[in-house]
């Protein structure tokens, strides 16, 4: 569906997003952050990235028989002689929890299952031991060859010590497209209570974190003047797969980014979207191949369209698909004729409830937000399902 004004609908500057992510132009240079091919990290660097190729294991886990409890490796029935070497028959030796034991071992009996009285260990447990009592096998967790974590897989803690334990010291991760924030706004202040016809700076203190959330990583930010030239230079000069714009996109004397962006010759793969708030969002490539997401200056229009549309353009940079849309169960919501209406939420008795703050310059429902709902020009009614994008932060201290 095309939104009005010819501007893409949502869904479509979405699929244009994720697209332009993942094929840059034929012919183009590849930019400097934008040769988006899988690095080889140290592995503790590789929690939280994606895998790019399967894990296969060249050894079985385990990948020799050890003991399981401290006490001592027995050969056949007790009682057992104790002996200070690999024990045969009617023999018995110390051993601590992963020590190596031969690999057709009999059993082990734990300490507190046995009672050592003039050099002769019996065991205090009937029944114990059992044939392989407390041993364990090679390969009982996975055998040489298999494949133990798909390409793809994001990776937590267990998977790299996973990892670890098949002898990796290194995993190919999928790139981190970097970005260049490129911050616009004359009236823009970085501390402090702004006077009126100031405002304080929303980006330059959360755009970082939030790229890195979305899976990008900023390499730079720049502040630029409301002039022309030096829009035109900060974008020819940021070197980065993609670059974040915020503010600028309107048609005011203020506002230069349009201009900067045809002065570079750059392709509009976007133009607009037909989205509430975000609506100015641009999203163009330059003749080198770099991306750039122009957000429009408002606060919350801006935060929308990077979480919902920047979002796919890092997915496509880094090969893998965007963040799937989720079902939730709405609350009424009114819709807005050829437009989506993006409204963040909080989930209360499992319904999407609208915030009551969603002017697009205002930050406190986002900021209590589980999501961003999606409603349709016809509006959302009460107990019906509805698409929404979560948030992409989760903060655990
Ligand atoms: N005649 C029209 N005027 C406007 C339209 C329109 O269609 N016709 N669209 C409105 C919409 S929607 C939006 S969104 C804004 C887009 O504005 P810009 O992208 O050009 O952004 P600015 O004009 O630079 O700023 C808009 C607003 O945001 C504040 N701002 C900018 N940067 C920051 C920052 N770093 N931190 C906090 N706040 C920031 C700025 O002070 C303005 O209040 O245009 C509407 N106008
Ligand atoms: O993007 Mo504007 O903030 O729709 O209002």
């Amino acid at each position: 569906m095309t939104g009005n004004g010819g501007r893409p609908s949502w869904h479509e500057a979405r699929a244009i997003a994720a697209a332009a992510g993942s094929a840059p132009a034929a012919g183009s240079a590849p930019a400097a952050g934008s040769a988006l091919a899988p690095e080889s990290v140290p592995l503790h660097a590789a929690i939280g990235r994606r895998l790019a190729a399967d894990l296969v294991t060249p050894i079985d886990l385990p990948h020799f028989a050890s003991a399981a409890m401290d006490g001592w490796l027995v050969a056949g029935d007790g009682p057992w002689t104790l002996v200070d070497h690999s024990p045969g028959r009617g023999q018995a030796s110390p051993i601590v929890t992963g020590a190596l034991v031969p690999a057709d071992a009999f059993a082990v009996l734990r300490s507190e299952s046995g009672e050592v009285a003039g050099g002769t260990l019996r065991s205090t447990v009937a029944g114990e031991p059992r044939p392989g009592h407390h041993i364990r096998r090679p390969g009982t967790e996975a055998l040489r060859g298999e494949r133990l974590i798909g390409a793809g897989t994001p990776l937590n803690p267990a998977h790299v010590a996973l990892a670890a334990a098949t002898g990796a010291d290194e995993l190919l991760v999928a790139a981190v497209p970097s970005v260049a924030l490129v911050l616009t706004g004359d009236e823009v202040v970085t501390s402090g209570v702004p006077a009126p016809g100031r405002v304080r700076d929303s980006f330059a203190v959360q755009l970082p974190a939030l790229i890195g959330m979305l899976g990008g990583r900023v390499a730079g930010t720049a502040r630029v003047p409301d002039r022309l030239d030096d829009t035109v230079a900060a974008l020819r000069d940021a070197d980065a797969a993609l670059i974040v714009t915020t503010g600028g996109t309107g048609t005011s004397s203020a506002d230069h980014l349009r201009d900067a962006l045809r002065t570079l010759g750059a392709r509009l793969l976007v133009d607009g979207v037909a989205m509430r708030p975000g609506g100015p969002t641009r999203i163009a490539e330059l003749p080198d191949g770099r991306l750039v997401a122009a957000l429009p200056g408002n606060p919350l229009a801006a935060m929308v369209s990077a979480i919902t549309l920047v979002e796919p353009l890092l997915a496509g940079l880094a090969g893998r698909p965007p963040e799937p849309v989720r079902t939730v169960r709405g609350a009424t919501a009114e819709g807005r004729a050829g437009s989506t209406v993006l409204v963040p939420y909080t989930e209360i008795d499992g319904r999407a409830q609208v915030a009551a703050w969603r002017g697009a310059a205002m930050m406190r429902g986002l900021a209590g937000a589980s999501g961003i709902l999606v409603v349709p020009p016809e509006g959302v009614r009460d107990g019906e399902d509805a698409e929404s994008v979560p948030v992409p932060w989760r903060v655990v201290a």
